[in-house]
């Protein structure tokens, strides 16, 4: 019997597939699987046949349906496993066949693809530009070197004539994968032995194979672009979660960021909502975990149900009890929280926003201050925590940056005075704030030799206060590969204002931009980009400005769908019918999120579903993943998230934005500016949480949210 094998771009190409579609692919897989090779060759269904002027005889085309064909790569040296590389309209199949050929490479001995009709046209103009070069890319490493590293002979020809970065960038996608690796890693400088090391040595086979040689031993040399699959189960669970592929492929760019042999010092990831910066640090893990034998990791992020899924990921990612042991995943407040234990022995007791907000008021009106509580509040967050700021002259000195109200000496000095009266208050009350167990806590961690980590990964970086990256700074030493971070600014939902490079935290030459959203359809994405219409946000490290240029999925899918509706009852009735629809049509209750700004409109959608016998559950519940339920949640809950089907519901004029959140114009411009950006990040991460369905409703007089795109009003 054949094996069958599923290349990445398969799986890519399946998850964009229309269901339809994607169930002709299942019956051909499921045909092709049960017949013999020499029945394969002569079923007419499959039509199993050559593809005309094909570079590489071993491709293929199947039939899918009178309109897709399946591209496969069949053995010819008496092995017996094919491998399945795309599914594409016939047209482009044959288009596309007819230009690639398969290798195995001579170092790593997997199976790599190469677009030869590109290359062989690009490498005569690129020596003719090389000829009369200053200098060449690759000209310190010999041929012998080169090939020791698997380099072969058209690729060392075309990397002969390489005199730059970004031209062998723009050569990249046509170069077989291993070979464009190895020449990635040594034009950013790596020596011929790490890169040997690390791409070589950890992917080859220790001993050969019997049979080595073979298509079949390759394939199975390259389980980071090719799975192969042997049992029906597992076959269902990938065709039925191909997204969740990410376990062992991983994007080029994904690959070349998270597995980069080292950086010499703190390395950043950003990129919209969906393109796998959460993989990426996941990978990075497991990298850095494979590199030194010892060494202790820190994978941290911002709240704790983002803890919990990165923990339960990491589980999966890593097949090694004994690596997993060595990661500590927590957040950050959780970790300045048990620095302090180690070092104090004493438990402290942090107040949540809620009280301390009527702290500030307390001492507001004692004092008699002429500012709000809000200001207060915020004064002591942005400038005095977010600075390290000690003492009433320090303050009085200081640039309050981020802030739109001018304060004189006087006024300084009161507000000193309120500072001080909101941190005896804390002490009676033998109480604490989180931030400020962050403070001492990178205090302890800066006073003490010796850091807990070797390393430390950040995921959902953008959230993070000065004083949670101080802490983050002081657990680990200043050196190569201290810290990776992974964030995207366009979802900044909390109020945090930072400048790395002034926490020490300087990224300079190691930050990378993932582009390609493997979550929501294309429909979709640029709807909720939309969102962000008109908007300067700041990048993660506080000095530029980010952008979502480039920023795009490879889905498509149903453009999302907005409604407005004369009362809520209304609203809240069309949306159980549109969670009826999308439970009729296959999707699991827990693959739908219905989403709304505050609780009180989740209470009500649950009561409504209850009522008619939908199972409900409440993702700040933490329901694991095999509870049963359609999942609630507000707009905050649903960073990180992601589900088949999301309604956001209740999304009005008076809710997005909401005035209570607002600092209003006249009080601050400056923060007014920056809490209405706080509000349309808000919105827009609830809304690409989505992967193949969105609807946006409103009901009431006072109409949409200003930040819906294509609402008419
Ligand atoms: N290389 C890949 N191949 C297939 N699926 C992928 C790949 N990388 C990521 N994904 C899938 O894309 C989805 C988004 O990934 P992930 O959560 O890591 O993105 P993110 O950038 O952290 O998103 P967000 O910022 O919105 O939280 C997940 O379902 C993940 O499994």
């Amino acid at each position: 019997m054949p094996q069958l094998a599923f290349a990445q771009s398969f799986l890519e190409s399946y998850a964009g597939l229309e269901k339809k579609v994607r169930t002709q692919v299942e019956k051909a897989i499921e045909k092709f699987r049960q017949l013999s090779i020499a029945d394969l060759y002569a079923d007419k269904g499959l039509h199993l046949e050559s593809v005309n002027n094909a570079r590489d005889p071993r491709l293929r085309s199947i039939r899918i349906d009178n309109f897709w064909r399946g591209v496969v790569l069949a053995p010819d040296d008496g092995s017996d496993v094919f491998l399945l590389v795309r599914v594409v309209p016939h047209d482009d199949a044959y288009t596309w066949a007819a230009k690639q050929v398969y290798t195995i490479n001579t170092a790593t001995h997997a199976v790599e693809v190469r677009d030869i009709q590109a290359i062989e046209q690009l490498t005569p103009p690129l020596e003719e530009n090389a000829a009369s070069a200053p200098t060449l890319l690759f000209e310190k490493h010999s041929d012998t070197v080169l090939r020791g590293l698997g380099i072969d002979d058209q690729v060392l020809r075309a990397a002969r004539a390489i005199t730059e970065k970004a031209q062998l960038e723009a050569f990249g996608n046509f170069l077989p994968e291993d070979q464009f690796e190895v020449l990635q890693f040594l034009a950013e400088g790596f020596s011929p032995e790490d890169v040997y090391h690390d791409l070589v040595t950890m992917r080859r086979p220790v001993v050969p194979e019997p049979g080595s040689g073979t298509l079949a031993t390759a394939i199975s040399n390259s389980s980071s672009r090719i799975t192969l699959v042997t049992g029906a189960d597992e076959l269902a669970d990938i065709l039925d979660k191909p997204f969740a592929a990410w376990r062992v492929f991983l994007h080029r760019s994904q690959r070349r960021v998270a597995y980069r042999a080292s950086y010499n010092g703190p390395a950043q990831v950003t990129g919209g909502p969906g393109t796998g910066k959460t993989v990426v640090a996941l990978h990075r893990v497991k990298h850095l975990l494979s590199r030194s034998p010892d060494a202790r990791v820190l994978l941290t992020t911002y709240t704790n149900a983002l803890a919990g899924m990165l923990r339960e990921n990491l589980a999966l990612l890593l097949d090694d009890d004994a690596q997993l042991s060595r990661v500590d995943v927590t957040t950050v407040d959780a970790f300045a929280n048990r620095v302090l234990r180690e070092h104090t022995g004493r438990t402290p007791n942090p107040i949540g926003d809620l009280d301390e907000r009527q702290l500030w008021r307390k001492v507001q009106r004692r004092l008699g201050l002429p500012w709000t509580e809000q200001f207060l509040e915020q004064e002591f967050r942005h400038v005095v925590l977010a600075q390290g700021i000690e003492t009433e002259a320090q303050y009085i000195a200081t640039v309050r940056r981020g802030r739109g109200t001018a304060l004189r000496t006087f006024q300084r000095k009161q507000l000193w005075e309120a500072i001080e009266a909101f941190r005896a208050e804390l002490r009676d009350l033998g109480k604490t704030t989180y931030l400020l167990i962050c403070a001492q806590a990178a205090d302890l961690l800066a006073a003490n030799t010796g850091h807990p980590y070797a390393h430390v990964v950040v995921d959902e970086a953008q959230d993070l206060h000065p004083t949670q990256w101080r802490v983050v700074r002081a657990a680990v030493e200043e050196g190569p590969d201290d810290l990776f971070i992974t964030g995207d600014p366009h979802q900044r939902i909390y109020d945090s204002r930072v400048s790395l490079r002034t926490l020490g935290i300087s990224v300079t030459g190691r930050s990378s931009r993932l582009r390609i959203n493997y979550r929501s359809t294309a429909e979709i994405l640029t709807w909720a980009t939309g969102v962000l219409r008109d908007t300067r946000v700041d990048d993660l490290g506080g000095d530029g400005a980010d952008t979502l240029v480039g920023y795009r999925s490879l889905l498509s899918g149903k453009h999302p769908q907005l409604q407005g509706y004369d009362s809520e009852h209304a609203e809240v009735t069309a949306l159980v019918e549109r969670v009826r629809e999308w439970l009729q049509s296959g999707v699991l209750p827990a693959e739908i999120a219905v989403c709304a700004r505050f609780n009180l409109m989740l209470d009500k959608v649950f009561d409504r579903l209850k009522s008619v016998g939908i199972p409900a559950v409440r993702v700040k519940d933490r329901p694991g993943d095999g509870v049963d339920g359609v999942r609630l949640a507000t707009m905050h809950a649903m960073k990180g998230l992601e589900f088949r089907c999301v309604a956001v519901v209740g999304a009005t004029a008076g809710a997005v934005p909401f005035a209570k959140e607002v600092t209003p114009l006249e009080v601050d411009g400056q923060q007014h500016a920056s809490d209405m950006l706080k509000q349309r990040c808000l919105l827009f991460v609830a809304c690409t949480r989505a992967r193949e369905r969105l609807v946006v409703s409103w009901s009431g007089s006072g109409g949409a949210s200003p930040f819906l795109p294509e609402v008419v009003r």
